[in-house]
């Protein structure tokens, strides 16, 4: 969410110390159940067959769907058996004054915020009084803070140093920290952890149907790569647990369900921060607790770290009046992006844009001379662009790709080959939508956007109408409404970019 920078104010550092470490408490926990011998067996078979399924590199388009089903299936039968292990119910609301009053005891001012439930975006925070933009709202102590570094220094900590594949995985840390202080009745972050939600919205919940709802868009591969990403690393870390002995005495051991798995992983995905370290030497990955209760609009950043409090501050975005959701800026991220990493989207999105993959084919005579000039643009011959909501729908890499996929033979060898090899600045001139390689490559550049924004357009299995309804109707499942709202943003993209190339044709038409 919000960028951290340093910034040095007056705070109050003796308020900072450290939590005890939760590997003593853990001694003192009762031991959590366990699944029967037999169960365990048929887990340790199934993640076997997971692992070896979702360890295939994952191939693309139709190959990637064909894949789901069978990884889907695999994984739905490890929750079957371990479903005996889910905890009871709990009511989230009814944590709320112990989680505020740990705040308090940990020197957290919270006067200004009351934790509310708000329509369409779950709990959040409300002010108690009249706030000012630019206002200081909160201010977090690190030692409140749930980081990959207080990760290290639990009873995780040998199992971190001994593993390799963890080491370079801070939001798995994290999300493992999680499940191991959950499971642990004595952690200082439990009045935290009991006040998360008990489950989220991203694709790591859908089913097959409602992966289907996001049809004709780019982002249904990527929540098919997150769910057997996420799939991978829990059959990778269920072995790891059970076979490396410095698992051997972590709670989590025996409970690390797929439903734990995607839980943690969802918390942290939707919650996680980057975090200035103590000496400002590097950043951390953690969760800021109350301050994580901060709901998302358009905006610009106004969190920051402040190094001599050693404490997280968020400012107000703008004024807020008595009882008003106070909402923050997570950061410039497109409808995609929030949808599969946040598990939601939103209509009004500022920073919308919708992933677009082109390549150079290889059967094209020129492949090699075109390859060479993207290489010396640091452009692949193959890769994901994106068209952007607003008014500039192409950025300068996908004119430039645009232009040398459109260049001619003759223009390719006696402007941009050899001898003839472009500088610095007619690189860059490939880029800039005021400059133009020739009248003709302009227009195959304009041509080629316009058809292929119009196919995707038309690629949609349903109508703009059809989506708006589905927003409409009081009985349209969240997942629905959330693809049809995803729609019609890239609706919204492809269209501008179609109307974009029209007119830029146009204009090219009356200059010449
Ligand atoms: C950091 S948490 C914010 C607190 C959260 N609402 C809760 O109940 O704990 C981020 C999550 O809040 C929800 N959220 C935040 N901003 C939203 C928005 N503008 N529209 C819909 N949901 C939003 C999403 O579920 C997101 O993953």
């Amino acid at each position: 969410m919000g960028r951290k920078t340093k910034k040095n104010t007056k705070g109050n550092a003796a308020q900072n110390q450290p939590p005890a470490s939760s590997s003593k408490q853990e001694a003192a926990a009762a031991p959590p159940p366990e699944l029967p011998k037999a169960a365990k067996k048929d887990v340790a078979e199934l993640v076997t067959q997971l692992l070896e399924k979702c360890s295939k590199p994952p191939e693309s388009g139709a190959k990637e769907w064909e894949d789901y089903p069978d990884i889907h299936g695999l994984v739905e039968k490890i929750r079957k058996i371990q479903s005996v292990l889910a905890p009871p119910e709990s009511s989230r609301a009814d944590q709320f004054p112990a989680f505020i009053s740990w705040l308090n005891s940990n020197g957290v001012d919270t006067s200004a915020v009351q934790i509310a439930e708000f329509p369409e975006v779950g709990h959040g925070l409300k002010a108690t009084r009249d706030l000012k933009e630019a206002e200081k709202l909160l201010q977090i102590p690190r030692k409140l803070m749930f980081t990959v570094d207080s990760a290290k220094q639990t009873a995780l900590g040998p199992l971190i140093a001994e593993d390799k594949i963890l080491q370079v995985m801070p939001n798995v840390i994290l999300a493992l920290h999680l499940l191991n202080e959950k499971l642990n009745p004595q952690s200082f972050w439990k009045p935290y952890i009991d006040i998360l939600p008990t489950q989220y919205s991203t694709p790591l919940y859908w089913g097959p149907d409602d992966l289907q709802l996001l049809k004709g868009s780019p982002v249904q591969g990527d929540a098919i790569s997150q769910y057997r990403n996420i799939a991978r690393q829990y059959a990778y870390f269920y072995r790891l647990l059970q076979k490396n002995p410095a698992a051997s005495k972590l709670l989590l051991k025996d409970n690390f369900t797929f439903e734990n798995y995607r839980w943690a992983v969802s918390s942290v995905m939707t919650r996680q921060n980057q975090i200035p370290a103590r000496d400002g030497s590097r950043a951390t990955l953690g969760l800021i607790p109350l301050w994580d209760m901060c709901n998302h609009t358009n905006g610009i950043y106004t969190s920051d770290y402040n190094a001599e409090a050693d404490a997280c501050e968020c400012y107000c975005l703008k004024d807020f009046a008595p009882d008003q959701q106070i909402l923050i800026f997570y950061g410039p991220r497109s409808n995609g992006e929030f949808l599969v990493h946040n598990g939601f989207v939103y209509a009004d999105n500022e920073h919308d844009q919708l992933r677009l993959k082109l390549g150079i084919s290889k059967g094209d005579s020129l492949f090699a001379l075109k390859s060479e000039l993207l290489g010396k643009l640091s452009l692949p011959p193959s890769r994901s662009f994106f068209l952007h909501r607003g008014r500039f729908p192409v950025d300068g890499d996908l004119l430039a790709f645009l232009r040398v996929f459109s260049m001619d033979e003759d223009t390719l060898k006696s402007n941009y080959s050899g001898e003839t090899a472009p500088g610095p600045e007619e690189l860059e001139a490939l880029k800039d939508e005021n400059q133009q390689v020739n009248s003709d490559n302009e227009d195959k550049v304009w041509s080629f956007l316009q058809t292929r924004a119009s196919l995707l357009l038309r690629a949609y299995p349903c109508s703009l109408e059809d989506d708006e309804s589905v927003l409409q109707q009081a009985d349209s499942s969240d997942v629905a409404k959330m693809a049809s709202q995803l729609r019609i943003g890239e609706r919204r993209i492809l269209q501008n970019t179609v109307d974009y190339a029209e007119k830029k044709k146009d204009d090219l038409k009356s200059s010449s």
